[in-house]
């Protein structure tokens, strides 16, 4: 029960979290959750580091190797970037779901369940769900209107033309630092946190195994490693919901959950030092109704649901590895292979941080606002629920969403560099060979670039969670000009370039001077509050807008996407798929279902879903059971459908390389297949068909002969 006295813990069941002071006998809450003190030994730390990344570039390199002996791959430089451009859904889902799990959708998402109550994970979920599944409308274009095309910045140069091709290359670039910066800052947080190991090691050792599966598959290899990342973080996902609201004896069920939601944030608990500290989450929650975790009305969830959604907009959409993802799904499989992936990511931020960052708050842990910058609450609560096990399956998972993420932005790195500036700028004949080793040099470069760029934040003591919020703030500009590039035929050069550049340069003044206005100084605590983002953000993102549509009605280019048409492979692949697969009329049909689906998805989750909650005002305990439900239900399906769907869809795949592994008649298949394709061309040539059976004949009488020979006594 709570109490206004320091004789004794507020709760019993928190009461391992408060120390008696060693004079006076008063009760004092921890001052943090971790003190500085590793759960797990270096060794461990290492172990995960090394051992997971050690294991992944052998395995997937293995099965890139078997693809290519069984089932007769070519690695050529268009196979090492677009991965054939013939990846179904299933597959291309499961890569969008692990290429947008990163360290912050498992670490941030429970640091706003923490700061604002069940708003934050819904907030983060559904303002970070939505690009996904309206990139699904470009992804179509793309295929429509550039479909040869290796990079977004190629479509922009073959419309726009140089200058704007060197500013959008620029603010691409840009967003594969940030994110890969947030990667790394998250990942070497946590692993510092739980073992102990360097965080400057960390951070360098992290990118290691990528390197190398990337370097040795190119796409393929992460998209095969893309799945068995998502495999694991989707049942640890599991795991840990379950826990938190079926199966812990310490919570084990959201009405317990509930009761002491309402009892942590109850406006009678004495949060004066040495019961509670500043920046620990206790009692009423500002800015929330009835200073309640039990409500969506949450002007700071809100707030951050606002940022969320301008950020993200920038990560998807101005970050190139959502565009090598549509460039290597086949057509028919592209607009819904994101359709899917967004609705199956939706469960990571959302059911997880329900249960974690929710459970962080039932628990009544002692993290501090640091500590939760840090990405540090969902490993607070895996450590309280389940000791050691608990972090090492954190630990994991969170490798999982490091390494296939980073995998996935060097990738787009090594496209830019590849595509954009050598076969651009320096040598535009570069064969098939050159292109495939300058982008493997531009994997290992950047990935080493990765390591020291986290070395230098951590230094910096820049945290996730500011790096999540100022996003947007450097990229929103660019998001509707590219928008625009392949959905509006007046949209002009001009315009992109002047409303990408101005609209940064005022998102980053407004950010500060509001900084400046509201807080009195500038440094990186100010400048990563809610009031200051919001107001960046958002100007950024509407002046690149505003700014381009303005010059393009003044100015309109009218463009047919002539040019885009015309962007050339290197080397020109045989393709499997039917010509069916390109006709227009597809195109347009698919297009009009994204647009009906992705639309009615994003107005159903950012717009009628909250609408519906807030006159629930408080949740009541029904109330509040339904929504752990919907968590728990949309977590499990979610999983299933990851899990199950790519190995069904590429059953014929994996039965040829077991065929090939396991017996001869592959091999047999193989050589089936290449006398009927013989007999097929033959028989389409008269003359060679004419040459063919005459030498047949020919044949035939001579064995005859032969054999007569033989049976003729001497
Ligand atoms: N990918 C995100 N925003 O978690």
């Amino acid at each position: 029960m709570a109490s206004s006295s320091t004789n004794y813990p507020p709760f019993q069941f928190s009461a391992k979290y408060y120390h008696i002071s060693s004079h006076g006998g008063t009760y004092i809450r921890d001052s943090s959750f971790f003190g500085g003190k590793a759960v797990l030994n270096q060794g461990v730390g290492y172990s995960v580091i090394l051992g997971f990344g050690a294991f992944f570039a052998f395995f997937t390199s293995f099965l890139v190797w078997l693809e290519k002996r069984y089932v007769g791959s070519r690695h050529t430089s268009e196979w090492f970037n677009t991965a054939g451009r013939n990846v179904k859904t299933g597959l291309i889902a499961s890569v969008i779901v692990s290429q947008w799990t990163w360290a912050a959708t498992i670490l941030q998402s429970s640091n706003v369940a923490w700061q604002y109550g069940i708003s934050g994970p819904f907030w983060y979920a559904s303002g970070a769900t939505i690009q996904v599944l309206l990139f699904g409308v470009m992804a179509i274009e793309i295929k429509r209107k550039a479909p040869n095309a290796h990079t977004v910045c190629e479509i922009v140069k073959a419309r726009w033309g140089t200058p704007a091709h060197i500013v959008f290359l620029g603010f691409c670039f840009l967003t594969n630092i940030i994110v890969t910066a947030m990667l790394l800052l998250g990942g070497s947080a946590v692993v510092n946190a739980l073992t102990g190991v360097n965080i400057y090691a960390a951070s360098f050792l992290i990118p290691l195994g990528v390197i190398v599966y990337t370097l040795a598959g190119g796409l393929k290899a992460t998209f095969l490693a893309s799945y068995i990342h998502s495999v694991i973080v989707h049942v640890v996902l599991v795991i840990f919901v379950y826990l938190v609201y079926v199966a812990s004896s310490e919570l084990g069920s959201p009405s317990i959950v509930y009761r002491r939601l309402l009892e942590v944030a109850s406006k009678s608990r004495s949060c004066l030092e040495p019961l509670s500290h500043t920046g620990q989450s206790c009692g009423p929650v500002s800015g929330n109704y009835k200073g309640s975790y039990v409500t969506m009305l949450s002007s700071g969830g809100l707030v951050f649901g606002i940022i969320n959604i301008v950020g993200n907009f920038g990560t998807v959409f101005v970050d190139n590895g959502y565009w090598v993802s549509a460039i290597a799904a086949r057509p028919s499989s592209t607009h819904k292979g994101y359709l899917l992936g967004g609705l199956v990511w939706f469960a990571v931020p959302f059911s997880l941080a329900t249960a974690l960052g929710i459970g962080a708050l039932a628990l009544d842990l002692p993290i501090t606002a640091s500590e939760a910058s840090h990405g540090l609450v969902p490993p607070a609560t895996a450590i309280a629920l389940m000791g050691k096990g608990g972090s090492v399956l954190l630990l994991t998972m969170l490798f999982m969403a490091v390494t296939s993420a980073g995998s996935s932005e060097l990738i787009a790195v090594s496209s830019l560099c590849t595509y954009d500036i050598y076969r651009t700028y320096i040598n535009p004949e570069a064969t098939g060979k050159q292109i495939l080793k300058v982008s493997r040099a531009i994997v290992f470069g950047f990935g080493c670039f990765m390591g020291i760029l986290a070395v230098i934040l951590n230094k910096a003591g820049v945290s996730l969670g500011w790096m999540y919020l100022a996003m947007g703030v450097f990229i929103g500009s660019a998001v509707i000009p590219i928008a625009f590039m392949l959905l509006w035929r007046k949209a002009n050069s001009f315009g992109a370039i002047l409303g990408t550049i101005t609209g940064c340069l005022l998102g980053i003044i407004t950010w500060l001077s509001v900084t400046k206005i509201e807080y009195g100084r500038v440094n990186l605590d100010t400048t990563g509050r809610n009031a200051p983002m919001l107001a960046g953000n958002l100007v950024s993102i509407l002046t690149g807008g505003a700014v381009h549509a303005f010059c393009s009605f003044l100015w309109p280019q009218n463009y047919e996407w002539d040019t885009t048409k015309q962007i050339t492979m290197v080397e020109k692949e045989k393709t499997d798929l039917p010509d069916e697969e390109f006709k227009e009329s597809k195109l347009i049909r698919a297009k009009k279902w994204i647009i009906k689906w992705g639309v009615g998805f994003t107005l159903v989750i950012v717009v009628l879903w909250p609408l519906l909650t807030l006159p629930a005002g408080q949740f009541n305990i029904g109330y509040f059971t339904f929504w752990a439900v919907v968590a728990i239900a949309w977590g499990t399906i979610a999983s299933a459908v990851i899990i199950v769907l790519p190995l069904t869809e590429s059953w014929e795949t994996i039965r040829s390389v077991l065929l090939g592994m396991f017996t001869n008649d592959r091999l047999l298949e193989k050589m089936e297949e290449l006398n009927s394709k013989l007999e097929k061309i033959i028989t389409a040539m008269p003359e060679a068909e004419r040459i063919y059976l005459l030498e047949k004949e020919m044949a035939k009488k001579k064995e005859a002969s032969e054999v007569e020979v033989q049976i003729a006594p001497a």
